[in-house]
């Protein structure tokens, strides 16, 4: 494939409700969407579509929306379009010079793919190895404002047919939420908690009362470098333990399996550097016997979608944050994702993702730029 021009669009899509988490509330989503134009390998034009996960501000991780695009126009799309042989599986070894940056590498890889993918006329889950036509949908819930506002929305969700709910939880926002919602919807619901590194190993005697609730897992509730003691607060509790922002690569994620710092770890394609590197995430913890679910960076409907087609593949056990358009935005840039019955289908369509409604794209954009060759 030959790149002839990147298009990166910034979009900022209103949320449809506030989202609150340990690291802040957000009414908007910030992203940088790809729009790559190429020829394949008979010389025809082919567009591939990616997005970049990265929030407006480093909160989540080190990387931010505005330095992604940076990046990703002054150091990663020079290197793939000087590339005598660029493919999807080359991506990753073309932009090793390159240090760090995984969401801005995961979504370059992305467009490569997908352009890739439509110019075989080839689904995404079939190149992956998917093995289901649709996977079950769970949904993750920010901090409320107060308990009843809490158990209201759980039961909305509830009644959307979501199948697994996921608390946010914070230091004093813990203990008496997920009390709440395990007495109102009884020990069948499945249900997890998300701290994203808002503890310390000094929290471990108040994090050992969630034992309590026959959680299926708490998500990262140390910090990112917190591998070891993750493994020690994995060894004083019996809710499994689930790692999430410290998952950065298949090596971190070997790392953690091997200290017994993860029993679960969320799969994120944006985090870890593309969809290819977390099917080897995905592959590595099979083998070890470590269940594996597909987290969610409040995709627009392009990452939704090629999400829905990784959760597909067997070693994704456990529902992931895999939810419809709606739960975040009122219009999405591409067909809506939709649940039914519990579960979003997995694409169908050539490539990742339902080619972005141009009107949507439009809508949303506050900023294009066109990064040429
Ligand atoms: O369903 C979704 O797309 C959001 C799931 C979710 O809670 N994502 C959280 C997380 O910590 O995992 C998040 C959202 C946005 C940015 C960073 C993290």
């Amino acid at each position: 494939m030959k790149i002839d021009e990147l298009l990166l669009h910034t979009v900022s899509m209103p949320l449809v409700a506030p989202f609150t988490t340990s690291f802040g509330t957000q009414t908007e989503r910030i992203a940088v969407i790809l729009e790559l134009r190429a020829r394949d390998d008979h010389g025809d034009p082919v567009t591939g579509w990616g997005e970049c996960v990265a929030m407006a501000e480093p909160l989540y991780s080190s990387e931010y929306a505005a330095g992604a695009r940076r990046v990703i126009g002054d150091f990663l799309l020079p290197i793939l379009a000087a590339a005598e042989h660029l493919t999807a599986e080359t991506v990753d070894h073309l932009l090793k010079p390159i240090v760090g940056h995984r969401m801005a590498k995961a979504a370059v890889e992305m467009a490569v793919l997908d352009a890739q993918l439509r110019s075989r006329d080839l689904r995404f889950a079939d190149y992956l190895g998917a093995v289901r036509d649709s996977v079950p949908s769970g949904v993750s819930i920010g901090i409320q404002p107060s308990i009843d506002q809490l158990l209201d929305t759980v039961q909305g969700y509830l009644d959307q047919g979501y199948v697994r709910i996921k608390l946010k939880i914070e230091p004093g926002r813990d203990i008496a939420p997920v009390r709440a919602v395990r007495e109102r919807f009884g020990d069948d619901l499945l249900l997890q908690v998300d701290a994203n590194a808002a503890y310390t190993l000094v929290d471990a005697p108040l994090l050992r009362r969630l034992d309590d609730f026959n959680l299926l897992l708490i998500e990262q509730p140390l910090g990112e470098e917190d591998l070891r003691q993750h493994a020690e607060l994995a060894r004083q509790m019996r809710t499994p333990m689930c790692l999430d922002e410290s998952i950065v690569s298949a090596e971190a994620a070997a790392d953690a399996i091997t200290l017994g710092a993860a029993a679960v770890i969320n799969i994120k394609p944006g985090r870890v550097g593309g969809y290819l590197e977390a099917r080897k995430i995905h592959d590595l913890a099979r083998a070890h016997g470590i269940a594996v679910w597909c987290g969610g960076m409040i995709e627009t409907g392009i990452g939704r979608a090629a999400n829905a087609a990784l959760a597909a593949l067997p070693g994704f056990t456990l529902p992931g944050d895999i939810s419809a358009s709606d739960r975040f935005y009122r219009t999405d840039i591409t067909e809506p994702i939709t649940i039914d019955n519990g579960s979003v289908t997995v694409p169908t369509g050539p490539g990742l993702c339902s080619e972005p409604i141009r009107d949507a794209l439009a809508e949303f954009t506050v900023d294009s730029t066109r990064i040429p060759i």
